[in-house]
């Protein structure tokens, strides 16, 4: 089992070797092992959004599935993006700030136990802190829409047992038991409550409790889960759950609160006021000032590169860019 704060795996013999511990998932481990403290983490969806998030002085980032499956397939979250589409998006952004620990959401590990063991040592070796493992099947859909199926509670111990074993194989990664019970078929609030406890006995690190309806609901939750384990709370507007503060949030009990569509949220409107512009007038709007592309390569850190390559003793921006 693997414990927040010991910052250690413990080894299995025949499994695949990793060389140490990963730094950003031992970092999340330290945050989390401090229950007077919440995890503040906003949604990121690509590279641009996690440096504009990283600018802002977060220490923790989520990489949201949804925003991974709308970015980088223009495609809703309805199970499309696949396991090599989400550990490349999720590697993308761990490994621009590694200091920073980057949760991100894992869906249903893509397949049966031996896919979920695989996802769970591909996102540690990109670099990831902590992922989230579901109970839906293959075809999934957002945790905020009907008609969600779930796999059967047996099979979600497997798969956790599986994400467990895959994590204890030498990696810190900190894995998150979800489970979209709550609102979807055959499933409910207590159904939800025992498949997150069975979680807990297996050795989950935290928990997700997908799809709170209200905030009797959440201190409901809370006061049912295992006092010793986090539990992550998930914020969308328009979605399910009450959106509260951060400090509610920590004063209900959670201990890691997302937003997953915040940054979405605000590029979404911002792109399509642009296109329209663009296309009525012939001209590219003049407000905000636009940010050439010396300011918005700054956002992604052209300054640090130039910097480097003069430090190895080159000449490449030695007359500026
Ligand atoms: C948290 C989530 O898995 C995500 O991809 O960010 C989504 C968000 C959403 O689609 O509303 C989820 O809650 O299923």
């Amino acid at each position: 089992m693997g414990s927040i704060g010991n910052g250690n795996g413990n080894g299995n013999g025949n499994a695949v070797r990793f060389n140490g511990p990963i730094p950003a998932a031992r970092r999340l481990r330290q945050m989390l092992s401090d229950p007077r403290k919440a995890v503040f983490a906003p949604g990121v969806y690509d590279g641009i959004s996690a440096r504009v998030a990283l600018a802002q002085g977060y220490d923790c980032l989520y990489m949201t599935g949804a925003g991974t499956s709308m970015s980088c397939l223009g495609m809703p979250d309805l199970g499309l993006a696949n396991g090599t589409d989400m550990v490349r998006n999720a590697g993308i952004i761990a490994s621009l700030d590694p200091s920073i620990p980057v949760i991100a959401d894992a869906d249903m590990g893509y397949g049966g136990t031996l896919n979920v063991a695989n996802t769970v040592r591909q996102y540690a070796r990109a670099g990831v802190a902590g992922l989230h493992i579901e109970d839906q099947v293959v075809a999934k859909r957002c945790g905020h829409l009907a008609g969600k199926t779930l796999i059967s509670r047996e099979e979600y111990a497997n798969h956790i047992r599986a994400a467990c074993k895959a994590r204890d194989e030498g990696t810190d990664i900190v894995v998150i038991a979800r489970s979209d019970a709550r609102n979807a078929e055959g499933g409910g609030f207590e159904e939800s409550v025992a498949r997150l406890r069975l979680a807990a006995e297996i050795g989950a690190d935290a928990l997700f409790f997908e799809a709170l309806a209200g905030v009797d609901e959440c201190k409901e939750a809370i006061k049912l889960l295992p006092r010793n384990i986090p539990v992550l709370i998930n914020i969308i507007a328009g979605g399910k759950t009450p959106v509260i503060s951060f400090d509610e949030a920590q004063q209900i009990g959670f201990r890691i609160v997302i937003w997953p569509f915040v940054g979405l949220e605000a590029a979404v409107p911002g792109l399509e006021n642009a296109y329209r512009i663009l296309k009525k007038t012939g001209k590219p709007p003049a407000e905000p000032t636009p940010m050439g592309p010396a300011g918005l390569f700054d956002v992604c850190g052209l300054q640090d590169l130039m910097a480097f390559d003069a430090a190895v003793g080159g000449s490449a921006f030695s007359s500026g860019v």
